[in-house]
């Protein structure tokens, strides 16, 4: 890239204190001459710490015609993103250091956002076998995190050893909490809209013994349990008791959860079906509620592409997901307002904690890292499947007016957006 390694960012508000000039050279916030800079106007933008996202699939390898690693890290510049985890569903399974390695020569490839491989915590997510954690912790992609999301560990003793295994290295297990007993046929949250439209239900239960059997499990090991996507109000509660024992265990809460209910499932568009379902707004207050005071640690996106013949038929043959990473900023600015600081925290700086991602995280201040995002709040966009840069089209927004765009986004001090629009 030809663009010059110095930037001025003239009148930005850091995380809406009172505006300033950021000076962006050889890849951190610098002080000093800004002669030479190309100029950044940034009158009435709020800058924040690039976001990191924990849970994104990105469909590579496998299913490049719903998502590409490049794809996704344009979306998740677009996003306002510098660092994505990527899941480890794909097709091979990222389950050993082969795969992991290749997911993150990609990420480095595209050169778009970091992103970092998660590993399969069993062989080919079957809940069978523990998978080669070591050899992918010690790979060149240094995994930290292990995940079968998609599906649970729901094998106790597996569950158990996997903590075991990873608590030597400072790793992490991210559970997809879903006892599959409890689940079989589900097709959407068992209550009051199931029952009246005929659909099998996913109960809230299935979800909370798992977290509830895991924080046990992690406080006996003494070992680190990240929870992916908790969707009830029941979770909460469980979560709360265990942090307050002391349990080394975080959360994470997707959009979708934050702002959209069951309801949604009365129109039969497998655009709102995903897995763990859309709950009941009592649901919807209590995860908003634990995202405010920290019972939940940050947000997720589980940005889930599809590709269409996978999302455009019936309800039942549907696959489970949504996009995310273009509109996670503005629900969540939407849920908690203009907070910026609590956004900095729950979007940036505890994921990057969480992942062990030291370069992302900090706030755009002299000598940080240059990662960072530039917002405009004023602004309001429609939300058009057709504009998104993922291969896949598969937002639940479609048509919904969300505020807050993203203006601009840097990667270690070279801009990944401008104007609001991919750099490459
Ligand atoms: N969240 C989803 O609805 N889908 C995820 C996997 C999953 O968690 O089922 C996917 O990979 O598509």
């Amino acid at each position: 890239m030809n663009a010059p390694h110095k930037y001025l960012i003239k009148g930005v508000s850091v995380l809406g204190r009172p505006k300033t000039d950021l000076l962006i050279q050889d890849g951190v916030v610098a002080e000093g001459d800004a002669k030479g800079a190309e100029v950044v106007d940034a009158d009435g933008l709020v800058a924040l710490p690039g976001l990191v996202d924990l849970h994104t699939h990105l469909r590579e390898p496998g299913r490049e015609d719903a998502e590409t690693v490049e794809s996704g890290s344009r979306a998740a510049a677009l996003g306002g993103y510098t660092a994505v985890c990527a899941m480890a569903n794909t097709s091979p399974v990222a389950d050993t250091a082969g795969v992991v390695e290749q997911v993150y020569r990609l990420g480095r490839e595209a050169g778009l956002v970091d992103v970092q491989p998660i590993g399969a915590v069993t062989v080919g997510l079957a809940g069978e076998r523990l998978a080669e954690l070591g050899a992918m912790a010690t790979s060149a992609a240094a995994v930290r995190i292990f995940s079968d999301d998609g599906h649970c560990v729901s094998d106790p003793k597996l569950m158990r050893r996997a903590l075991e295994y990873v608590k030597a290295f400072g790793g992490v297990i991210a559970q997809h909490a879903e006892e599959p007993r409890l689940t079989e046929g589900a097709q959407m949250h068992e209550g009051e809209v199931a029952t009246r439209l005929g659909l099998t239900g996913w109960p809230a239960v299935a979800e909370e013994a798992i977290i509830a059997r895991d924080v046990l499990l992690a406080e006996h090991v003494g070992s680190r349990l990240h929870v992916c996507h908790v969707s009830t109000a029941g979770s909460v509660e469980v979560l709360r008791h265990a942090k307050a024992r002391g349990v080394r265990v975080t959360a994470e809460v997707t959009p979708h959860h934050l702002l959209l209910t069951d309801e949604r499932a009365t129109s039969y568009d497998p655009v709102f079906k995903v897995n763990p379902p859309l709950r009941p707004a009592s649901d919807v207050e209590a995860l908003r509620k634990a995202l405010k005071d920290g019972v939940i640690d940050i947000v997720a996106t589980d940005h889930a592409p599809h590709a269409v013949e996978d999302k455009e038929c019936e309800w039942a043959y549907a696959r489970p997901g949504m996009l995310g990473l273009e509109t996670a900023l503005s629900i969540t600015l939407s849920v908690l307002g203009e907070d910026w600081d609590l956004i900095a925290e729950r979007m940036s700086r505890a994921p990057a904690r969480i992942a062990g991602l030291d370069g992302h995280g900090h706030d755009p201040v002299p000598g940080a890292p240059a990662n960072l995002t530039l917002v405009d709040p004023a602004a309001r966009r429609v939300v058009d499947p057709a504009e998104s840069a993922s291969r896949s089209r598969n937002t639940p927004y479609a048509g919904m007016t969300l505020p807050g765009r993203v203006v601009a986004t840097f990667l270690r001090g070279t801009p990944t957006v401008l104007d609001g629009k991919a750099v490459k």
